[in-house]
């Protein structure tokens, strides 16, 4: 049992030599934090044998307390607690910290299942996070433990999405004991939302994004003996791999890819030369699932990282945790039975997976917002100016309206979509669901960006710096720009989405 004390025995503790303080009603002796507390000493000698309850709220996160427990001492005697420590897999209570099932409103998409993974999903993160966290912020790749430590949680199989999933070899579990039948594009959702709460979005491209769009191309169609021994490995976490396509003059435009794959005179291995830019987890990856230009038309190859080909980092405003990468092929050679489906019929596996590709795009999009609007929220709650809450005051009011109902409407179109990718074949989603993914992209992306700048605007100076309480807003604030133009850029998905529906308008149709 943890030891009590008394307000009055800990204001004995008042001095630099001999610092204890009160937060709501745990006791932590920081007399040997004192001079390394990253705040200093000052602060600290403020509160010394006080509560500082408000004050610690005011300028640090909970998660602070829980990182350095190691201070906490005891609590104070017959005092309930008033706040609540976060504790591993909790699910948040703050109004719109969940999508509404999860918070207990009515829902025709879940069930207690979809509750279960998501708490098992949340603890495997939070016991990822710090880890996650720390190379996002030195920018190196994770470690092959990591990699490893996902694929044994069962993450990178789930982060695939059921069609995949079904696909995989015996032996691979899913998180949460969710069998591979239950697994769909809900419990999907679920995967790339709780991926957010590591705020390391460039580690989440570098390794799971990458992932996501390359391995489905080697599910479906790459030999069975290239397919043996490929998943096991990857989905170990063993190797990586990486989906080589846009190049530095072509960018969206699949079809004008200038790398060649030249057919060597004994039929045996192609030659591969030419360049890709953008590569995520590119960097890291020792497979690269590669379009290039064949005879006819365009080829997917599965590519080693072999002789001939070089990876460079490309510096952008994400982390360089993402691995993106500028990938030269040097006269590479690739054996013929490292081609992924037909010959000169690449473009089939190449837009195979755009239509996944923005539904993972939109979950991390609509739960970073999400995140974001929750942290707002409290930081209202807790944040004192001028004598009064920032919730007091309207104008923050009208930003968080603004927040959540931009939020709460691109989430129900995506739920809507979800619901139907698990209704339809995919032929049938190709033709009907295309043209509204793109669109929900489009505007998830300018949701995003709006929120990212109200909250900007809500947590002031703390938005602008990389540590601290407002660590996941400039986090958001800098990388959003990313989902805006990865995965078809706002401009192609609103052009899309309505050259979509011109192409099913029905020509008897007048106003
Ligand atoms: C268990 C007690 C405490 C721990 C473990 C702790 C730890 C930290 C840490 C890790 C930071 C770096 C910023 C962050 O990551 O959030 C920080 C910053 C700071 N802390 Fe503390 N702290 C404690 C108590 C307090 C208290 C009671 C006060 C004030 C009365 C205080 C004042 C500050 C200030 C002023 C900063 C700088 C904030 C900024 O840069 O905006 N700390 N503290």
């Amino acid at each position: 049992m943890s030891k009590t004390f008394t307000r009055e025995e800990v204001a004995r503790h008042a001095s630099e030599s001999d610092l204890w303080i009160v937060i709501d009603t745990d006791v932590y002796d920081l007399t040997d934090f004192a001079d390394i507390h990253p705040g200093g000493l000052f602060p600290l000698m403020q509160v010394a044998g006080k509560d500082a309850t408000s004050d610690f709220y005011g300028m640090h996160k909970q998660e602070v307390l829980i990182k350095f427990n190691r201070y906490k001492i005891g609590t104070i005697a017959n005092e309930k607690r008033q706040i609540h420590m976060y504790e591993a897999g909790d699910l948040s209570n703050v109004p719109f910290g969940e999508s509404s099932y999860f918070m207990g409103y009515r829902s025709p998409y879940y069930n207690e299942r979809h509750v279960q993974f998501r708490k098992a999903m949340r603890k495997i993160v939070d016991s990822l996070k710090e880890q996650a966290q720390e190379y996002e912020a030195s920018g190196e790749g994770a470690s092959d433990e990591f990699t490893q430590t996902l694929g044994k949680h069962g993450l990178l199989a789930a982060n695939l999405g059921p069609d995949a999933v079904r696909l995989l070899p015996p032996g691979i579990e899913l998180p949460g004991g969710i069998t591979r039948d239950e697994f769909d594009y809900f419990y999907e959702i679920i995967v790339h939302e709780e991926f957010t709460r590591l705020v390391a979005p460039g580690l989440c491209t570098g390794v799971l994004s990458a992932l996501a769009i390359s391995l489905p191309t080697v599910i479906l169609y790459a030999k069975p003996h290239i397919k043996a021994k490929v998943l096991p490995e990857v989905l170990t976490g063993k190797k990586r791999m990486a989906l080589a396509i846009t190049e530095p003059y072509t960018g969206s435009d699949v079809a004008n890819i200038k790398t060649t794959a030249k057919l060597s005179a004994d039929g045996s291995h192609y030659i591969v030369n030419g360049v890709k830019k953008w590569i995520s987890g590119g960097r890291f990856a020792d497979y690269f699932s590669t379009a290039v230009r064949t005879d006819k038309g365009i080829s997917m190859l599965l590519i080693d990282r072999s002789e001939g080909l070089e990876t460079k980092a490309i510096k952008t405003s994400y982390s360089q945790a993402a691995g993106t990468a500028y990938v030269t092929f040097d006269n590479v050679k690739v054996p013929v039975e490292n081609l992924l489906g037909v010959e000169n019929e690449g473009f089939k596996v190449v837009l195979s997976n755009f239509n996944h590709e923005r539904f993972i795009m939109l979950c991390g999009a609509s739960m970073s917002a999400r995140n974001v609007i929750r942290e707002c929220f409290l930081w209202a709650h807790q944040r004192k100016v001028f004598g009064k809450r920032l919730i007091d005051q309207p104008v923050i009011r009208n930003k968080l309206a603004r927040m959540i109902s931009q939020m709460e409407a691109q989430h129900a179109w995506l739920e809507n979509l979800t619901f139907q990718m698990n209704h339809m074949s995919h032929k049938e989603q190709a033709i009907k669901l295309a043209g509204p993914l793109a669109l929900c992209k489009f505007q998830m992306t300018r949701m995003l960006q709006s929120v990212a700048d109200d909250a900007c605007q809500i947590l002031g100076g703390r938005a602008l710096t990389q540590t601290g309480m407002g660590r996941s807003i400039e986090t958001l604030q800098r990388t959003n720009k990313f989902s805006a133009i990865l995965g078809g850029s706002e401009e192609i998905m609103a052009d899309l989405g309505v050259r979509q529906a011109m192409k099913y308008f029905p020509r008897d149709a007048r106003l």
